[in-house]
């Protein structure tokens, strides 16, 4: 498949007001692909419509189509389309009750790509390593993710969405809340993910765009101002609001 997400004529309207205002964006598979915009832009809605967490926001309406790995979003349960999308958030938000293994294994458990024990081990242990977290907690898999640092715990996070094997990975500003260590190991991890999957990050930090991504797109209050391979957006950029935004000026 050429495009893991084909993005047409989209709006999003919360509570009657315009979100994101008519968003064509063409995603190519095996890449990593940055939204990059200032803050209220609408970048964590445009995450949201691909996975239909926009569904669980009250007054919120969709008009446009989106497809996800080929299939309409909206011909499809939105549990099965999650089972294929992995999400890691801003804050780290690995589930407190559950022991570093646990945190991993359920969403293997629950998609079922794991049939015994040993191979539960294999993905939990591929996931980690992936992750970059392995060295650090192979041997306390069964504390709590409460003893991890909060770099950590956000590969932690990763870790557990990678136990999906998921074909599409989206991240919300994966990196703003720690520090630069912990940013270069995701952000290694995420490099080596890319033969395997598409990976959808989201910052406001066009360093981090600049280290990692293939493309980028540029949005400002709701809409794409421009896009295109990453070397092109950062190094020539040809409307005034993206050179205003990557001076620092927006
Ligand atoms: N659940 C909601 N209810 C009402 N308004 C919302 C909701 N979620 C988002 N919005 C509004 O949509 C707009 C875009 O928000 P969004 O979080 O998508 O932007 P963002 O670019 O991700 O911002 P940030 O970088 O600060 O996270 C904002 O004006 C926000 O107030």
């Amino acid at each position: 498949m050429r495009y893991a997400v084909e993005i047409n004529g989209l709006n999003v309207f919360i509570r009657g007001k315009k979100i994101l205002d008519n968003v064509n964006l063409k995603i190519p598979a095996n890449t990593i692909f940055t939204i990059m915009g200032p803050s209220g832009s609408g970048k964590s809605t445009l995450l949201r419509v691909i996975n239909r967490l926009i569904d669980l926001i009250p007054f919120s309406k969709v008009e446009g189509k989106v497809y996800v790995l080929g299939k309409d979003i909206y011909s499809v349960d939105p549990y099965i389309l999650r089972k294929h999308i992995g999400m890691v958030f801003q804050t780290p938000n690995p589930f407190p009750h559950l022991s570093i293994y646990d945190n991993v294994a359920l969403g293997a458990k629950l998609n079922g790509v794991a049939k015994n024990r040993k191979e539960l081990d294999k993905i939990v242990e591929w996931s980690l390593k992936t992750a970059m977290l392995w060295d650090e907690v192979k041997d306390r898999l069964r504390e709590l993710p409460s003893k991890l640092s909060g770099g950590q715990r956000q590969r932690l996070c990763l870790a557990r969405a990678l136990a999906l094997k998921p074909k599409l990975l989206l991240l919300d500003e994966p990196t703003a809340n720690i520090d630069p260590v912990n940013t270069w190991k995701i952000e290694e991890a995420l490099i080596s993910l890319k033969n395997q999957l598409t990976i959808i990050m989201v910052t406001h930090s066009p360093h981090q765009a600049t280290r990692i991504s293939d493309y980028i797109a540029f949005l400002y209050m709701g809409r794409i101002i421009e896009q295109g391979p990453s070397k092109q957006i950062l190094i020539n950029p040809q409307n005034e609001l993206t050179q205003k935004f990557l001076k620092g000026g927006i």
